[in-house]
């Protein structure tokens, strides 16, 4: 069974049509690259399914199960995790508190647990404590796990963000542009980091990226937006040589260089 099937998908703002007929089928451990000009609709893909915005019309189908129109909290419960374009994270907060709360919608303790702080609270804030441990070791943030978040470089509050949407244990992944602002090196260390964390935590992944040595580097498949709509699928190499893929990025007559 598809990990994620989209069928159709549109969404309008006013008269502007944001996505326009998206159709894409994403199956179980494929890191697929969502790619295209600025203001193509990409994020807004990763909006809709991920319950930000409800489509106009258009199914998206999660393991089987229809999820458009689901809201925001339910669609994570299902198991997508998303990263934002802007890093969003509690910057005055600790690192390893950045990752704890991501676990406290889900622990088993209540509110008199918490009060007079019963051994199953204690117990409770210990196991969440190991596990936001273990996914901060996978990271390499371990030891960075004290420090303030707004403390961190620019990569390690990127990694930061990956491991605050694994701790909701997703299946399917979306990355909305991991490498932006990155040099090089930084890049290398992402490409690595996410082919890593595809094979731990058995993921599929989905991501938007303008820095195409790191498309064609990790992705096995490329979809091409352009003013809402698909205008190429295929392998990087596929689309590397695809005209009218050059032609949206470039303008007409581009040439590669
Ligand atoms: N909430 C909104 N209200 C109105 N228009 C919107 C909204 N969200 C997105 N748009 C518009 O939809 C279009 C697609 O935007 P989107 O952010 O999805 O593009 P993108 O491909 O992710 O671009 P970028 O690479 O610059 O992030 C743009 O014209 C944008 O201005």
């Amino acid at each position: 069974m598809p990990v994620l099937e989209i069928e159709n998908l549109s969404k309008a703002f006013g008269g502007l049509k944001a996505v326009n007929n998206f159709s894409l089928t994403l199956e179980e451990g494929e890191i697929v690259g969502l790619i295209g000009p600025n203001g193509a609709g990409k994020t807004t893909v990763f909006n809709l399914i991920t319950g930000l915005y409800k489509p106009t019309s258009g199914t998206i189908r999660f393991l089987g199960e229809e999820i458009s129109g689901l809201p925001p909290f339910k669609i994570s419960q299902r198991g997508i995790a998303r990263t934002f374009q802007n890093i969003r994270l509690f910057k005055g907060n600790t690192v390893l508190d950045n990752v704890r709360a991501v676990f406290h919608p889900r622990i088993k303790y209540n509110f008199f647990d918490a009060l007079l702080r019963t051994p199953r609270f204690t117990a409770e804030e210990l196991r969440v404590t190991q596990k936001a441990m273990e996914l901060l070791e996978a990271l390499n943030l371990d030891k960075r796990a004290n420090e303030k978040a707004a403390n961190l470089a620019y990569g390690d509050q990127r990694r930061l963000e990956i491991a605050r949407a694994l701790a909701t244990q997703p299946r399917l992944l979306l990355l909305d542009e991991p490498a932006a602002g990155m040099n090089p090196a930084e890049v290398r260390h992402m490409v690595q980091l996410i082919r890593f964390i595809k094979e731990k935590y058995k993921l599929t992944i989905l991501l938007i990226e303008h820095q195409m040595g790191m498309v064609m580097n990790l992705c096995e498949r490329l979809v091409v937006m352009d003013f809402g709509q698909i205008i190429a699928k295929g392998t990087p190499l596929e689309i590397r040589n695809n005209p009218v893929v050059l032609e949206a990025y470039l303008g007409k007559g581009a040439t590669v260089a």
